[in-house]
């Protein structure tokens, strides 16, 4: 039993309040601090980079959950975890769409109400929306009358997090309960093929096609449509969107998105920066990224700022610029290396490494796995933080997001999510090397030039 166990919970104690206070001090720049009972987004909720918000709970986060595992009962903490059914909940509330129906309603709705617009049994929705109620989601305002709060109203704002809800609620949690079997079966268990995931097998007595989750996507219209907009949720509940300000983008004119979804981010860009982009990604998907653009920024596709190029990234290499002014070949890859394994990751990367201009560099946009007992003194590479003492120095539970989707990248996959030296070893075996880490406090950006 450590003897300067007092000392250390005291500084966990002194980083939970200064962490807070930085909290509270960037919402009060931004509109006011929030209340455990608001009932509305904060304006804060729908900023596209709040770094230093970031930041601090990153901190808060990590330093909170260290002090209650190191004072609650083992047996306590353990048994709450096992029964986390908080993420079977939320599924359900999004499938019925519950925020959508209570929005009309902010003095709220009576459980037998909304039974009936669910087509719900009252008594078991109750059990549902108590729970999320009691992890501050949904406000139960008098016994048996819910109503909304700041968080359940973020899952109908333009910003999509309810299909983000929705996909990893349902999607990336289905496969977990045949995960253990999967991780012992004597054809899936020591095999890092794409086909071969814990998703894979979940779905091997009920889907005849080929392939990965992103090939039965493409005959999935109306999953891929939540799969899309889910991937606009996620840029934003990632901080992704710190890429658009957090990097210099005006030093370049044209980039490739490659595996680039509807072309969320790439939209984004071209709206801020005079930058011409072209769009890769899978026929169907392709053609949803046209509607999509078509719809909400035509004048790209006048002007040209756009094309549309279908294609495989493991059979052929990106658009090379034939436009030889533009000298600079920026190709973006987001979120996207992560969802392979080693040998199909390099793979991608030495297509795009074949057509790159000596000055074209590529970007890697991903989550960055820190070793989560590296020596103090010692950091992880070049831009990557570590966490005050006596914090575990990869952030422990404040990163989770990190582990939690390492952990989906393996079960939809057999991806992961990195450490910067894989990721630089990933690089170096397609002719590339690090240049630069921009930590972007979520994700990072890992720019890489021609070795
Ligand atoms: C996780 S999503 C990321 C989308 C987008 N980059 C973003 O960050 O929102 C992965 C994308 O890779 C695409 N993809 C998967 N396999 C592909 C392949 N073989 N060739 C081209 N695109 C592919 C999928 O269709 C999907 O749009």
């Amino acid at each position: 039993m450590s003897s300067n166990g007092k000392e250390q919970l005291e500084a966990l104690l002194a980083l939970i309040n200064d962490s807070a206070r930085a909290a509270m001090a960037e919402y009060d720049k931004a509109g006011g601090i929030p209340s455990p009972y608001d009932v509305e987004p904060h304006p804060l909720d729908s900023a596209p980079d709040p770094l230093a918000l970031k930041r601090s709970i990153r901190i808060l986060e990590g330093a909170v959950d260290q002090l209650r595992a190191t004072l609650a009962p083992p047996a306590h903490t353990l048994l709450t975890r096992a029964q986390n059914y908080y993420w079977a909940c939320l599924a359900v509330a999004q499938r019925a769409r519950v925020p959508e129906i209570l929005k009309d309603h902010p003095a709220g709705l009576d459980i037998v109400t909304l039974g009936e617009k669910t087509r719900m049994a009252p008594g078991k929705l109750q059990s549902v929306l108590r729970m999320l109620a009691a992890r501050s989601v949904f406000r139960e305002v008098s016994p048996g009358v819910f109503a909304n709060n700041r968080l359940s109203a973020n899952m109908i704002t333009e910003l999509n997090i309810g299909d983000l809800v929705e996909l990893y609620t349902v999607e990336a949690m289905a496969p977990t309960t045949t995960w253990y079997d999967s991780l012992v079966d004597a054809e899936y268990a020591h095999s890092y093929e794409n086909n071969k995931s814990a998703w894979a097998y979940s779905v091997k007595d009920t889907w005849k096609g080929t392939g990965g989750f992103f090939k039965y996507l493409q005959g999935q219209p109306a999953r891929r449509k939540v799969f899309g907009s889910a991937m606009v949720g996620l840029s934003h509940a990632t901080g992704s969107l710190a890429a658009i300000s957090g990097y210099p983008w005006s030093k370049y004119k044209t980039v490739a998105d490659v595996g680039s979804g509807i072309g969320e981010f790439a939209m984004k860009l071209a709206r801020d920066y005079p930058v011409v982009v072209t769009l890769h990604d899978l026929p169907p998907t392709i053609k949803d990224a046209e509607t999509f653009w078509a719809d909400e920024y035509p004048e790209a596709i006048e002007s040209n700022r756009v094309s549309f190029a279908p294609m495989d990234f493991f059979a052929e290499p990106p658009a090379p610029n034939m436009d030889i002014y533009f000298v600079r070949l920026c190709v973006a890859y987001r979120l996207i290396i992560h969802n392979w394994p080693d040998k199909e990751a390099t793979l991608i990367l030495k297509k795009a490494a074949s057509v790159m201009a000596p000055h074209s560099r590529i970007i890697i946009q991903d989550y960055v796995l820190q070793n989560p007992n590296p020596r103090r003194g010692l950091s992880d590479g070049p831009g990557v933080d570590l966490a005050p003492e006596p914090m575990m120095p990869n952030f422990g539970a404040g990163n989770i997001k990190h582990y939690a989707q390492d952990i989906t990248m393996l079960i939809m996959y057999n991806g992961k999510e990195r450490t910067l030296d894989e990721v630089v070893e990933l690089g170096s075996q397609a002719g590339l090397k690090l240049d630069k880490v921009w930590d972007l406090a979520d994700t990072s950006l890992i720019e890489f030039v021609l070795a």
